[in-house]
């Protein structure tokens, strides 16, 4: 194990951050940790790196994470401030210049896609160009453990999708990689378990497709229409599980091959509908479902994402 935490908590006073978190990461293997705004996850993140004091036993190569060879591990901390004044490259260049072994400083800012701007000064760069440079930083020494928290942050959807394809080849490679994320489809997509902190403790983890199965639910099928109560008791009368929120009739339940049964009952009752839209349970409804709060993800986008089915 690369990573292993034994009964892990911390307060600050009488704030408790981190309630006895346990959990061990293999090598090679992605993890991703979600959940609300406030839940501890760069309390645990902090606690597993050592860079703030904690309760229980935390140890990275089998050592506590004081103890451990820098050369070994990359951290990216949630606030990182580098020195504004320095381009991106002589940022870069700076830190590689803190470890014996440092990677070639255009091959990481490549790996970053930041080749084009490695010339502008840090605080002339965007947000989200900021952020790459910071994730590049964390990169030079070639880390066996990577820790990054909220790496895709403020990072536009390409510059996210690179950062995915990045950190998968670096795992393929051997690296671990712990990542903390609000974006569910980035943890379902790219890590091999997820733990979901919900104030202070680990309330679920395991595989994205496990979580699902145990915890997302029935698929949902949603519909736009006028006539709210009519469809709904339409639906009721056919037999469906009916659910009525502020903005659509829900069916759950239904498998896509069902979808046009819905339809036909509701043109049986002569109900009409403007929009249609089906969703399988996703790691959003496992977030929903145990933590319950707003995601950053929303239900609208993943709508579009799917595609209005009539
Ligand atoms: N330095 C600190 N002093 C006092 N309280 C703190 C401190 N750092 C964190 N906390 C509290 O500990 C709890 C956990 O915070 P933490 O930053 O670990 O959550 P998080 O899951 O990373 O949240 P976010 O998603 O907003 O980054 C919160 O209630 C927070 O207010």
């Amino acid at each position: 194990m690369v990573v292993v935490a034994e009964d892990v908590s911390r307060a600050y006073g009488e704030r408790v951050a981190l309630d006895g978190v346990s959990l061990s990461i293999d090598e090679g293997e992605v993890y991703a940790l979600i959940g609300p705004n406030g839940a501890g996850k760069t309390t645990l993140v902090r606690s597993l790196t050592g860079t703030t004091d904690y309760e229980g036993r935390v140890e990275l190569f089998g050592v506590p994470p004081t103890e451990v060879d820098p050369q070994r591990l990359g951290l990216l901390p949630q606030s990182f401030d580098p020195p504004e004044r320095l381009t991106a490259r002589e940022l870069v260049g700076y830190y590689a210049g803190l470890y014996d072994r440092a990677r070639p400083v255009e091959d990481v800012l490549a790996d970053v896609g930041m080749t084009a701007s490695a010339d502008t000064w840090y605080e002339r760069l965007s947000g989200g160009q900021q952020r790459r440079v910071c994730v590049a930083a964390t990169l030079v020494n070639d880390p066996d453990l990577l820790v990054l928290d909220e790496p895709t942050t403020g990072i536009d959807p390409a510059g996210r999708r690179d950062l995915r394809d990045l950190l998968e080849s670096l795992a393929a490679g051997g690296t671990t990689v712990l990542l903390t994320t609000h974006y569910m489809e980035e943890a379902e997509r790219l890590a091999d378990r997820v733990g979901l902190l919900a104030e202070g403790r680990l309330v679920a983890e395991g595989t994205p497709d496990a979580l699902v199965a145990e915890h997302g639910g029935a698929s949902r099928l949603e519909l736009r229409t006028a006539a709210d109560e009519d469809a709904a008791r339409a639906l009721m009368d056919a037999g469906y599980a009916v659910e009525r929120t502020a903005r659509a009739v829900v069916v759950s339940g239904v498998a896509p091959e069902g979808i046009g049964e819905v339809v036909g009952a509701l043109a049986a009752a002569d109900v009409g509908y403007d929009a249609l839209s089906w969703r399988q349970p996703d790691l959003e409804s496992v977030y929903l479902a145990l933590a319950g709060a707003d995601v950053t993800e929303t239900g609208e986008a993943r709508e579009r994402e799917a595609g209005v089915v009539a």
